[in-house]
């Protein structure tokens, strides 16, 4: 169908993670995703959800009357109409940030969005979805995310830092703890005693409300 989308949710709440932690922001929880991360947190995007004309999901978002707007998933880009969706959140005044597994192309995605790119570990058992020609795409408004589930997944992704100076190409490198996966004292204690020019998160919202849908 034309200008529909298949949406899960539509929330406000605080950001609980990247650039923005801290904000309120309107998420936009689009149905649907091609991989299958063995941490996944939104399994329940999985399948399901409501197919949804993109006037119909501006006119929610405009209700909350937000500044900062995330659209997730599920894998948002699994939809091609994700990309109109982002221009038109761009084209209300919105700032814009999307989080994608980085399994598809974000070449077309308008860069007035904030792309939240997680580089997947072996540690997510999705490592060999990763699409590395996105990194040549990054532009010091989108950001990097690692999702750390041990030791071995931290080596890892400090390799990929080094190896496509994902510092000189995104505006932010994160690296998160799977939750619960690994201990986020030693996760931080790590990138101190390396020194790493990355920064590290928790995501707020577990911290604050225990990871129930719609917050
Ligand atoms: C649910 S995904 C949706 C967007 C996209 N599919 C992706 O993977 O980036 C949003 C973010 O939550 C992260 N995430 C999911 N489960 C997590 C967990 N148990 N601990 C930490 N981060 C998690 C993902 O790695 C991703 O960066
Ligand atoms: N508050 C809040 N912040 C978030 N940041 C990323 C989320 C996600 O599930 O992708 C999320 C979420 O579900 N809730
Ligand atoms: S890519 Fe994102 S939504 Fe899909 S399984 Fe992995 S964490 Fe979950
Ligand atoms: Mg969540």
């Amino acid at each position: 169908m034309q200008d529909t989308l298949r949406i899960t949710e539509v929330f406000y709440s605080l950001q609980g993670e990247t650039r923005t932690a801290g904000l309120p922001t309107v998420f936009v929880r689009l149905t649907g995703c091609p991989l299958r991360c063995q941490y996944c947190d939104s399994a329940y995007a999985f399948s399901g959800g409501t197919l949804r004309t993109l006037d119909d999901i501006l006119e929610q978002v405009a209700g909350f009357r937000p500044r900062y707007v995330c659209v997730t998933g599920g894998e948002p880009l699994a939809q091609p109409n994700a990309l109109p969706l982002l221009e038109r959140l761009c084209d209300a005044g919105y700032e814009v940030s999307l989080e994608t597994s980085g399994a598809l192309d974000i070449s077309r995605v308008d860069t007035r969005v904030s792309r939240v790119v997680d580089l997947k570990t072996p540690g997510s058992e999705e490592v060999h979805r990763n699409r590395y020609e996105n990194i040549e795409h990054l532009t010091s408004n989108d950001q990097v995310k690692f999702v750390i589930c041990s030791r071995e997944d931290y080596d890892w992704a400090v390799s990929k830092l080094i190896q496509y100076n994902l510092e000189g190409r995104a505006g932010e490198v994160l690296f998160s703890p799977s939750h619960h996966q690994v201990s986020a004292s030693d996760l931080a204690d790590w990138i101190v005693a390396d020194n790493l020019p990355v920064r590290f998160q928790l995501q707020l919202h577990k911290l604050l409300w225990n990871d129930e849908p719609g917050r």
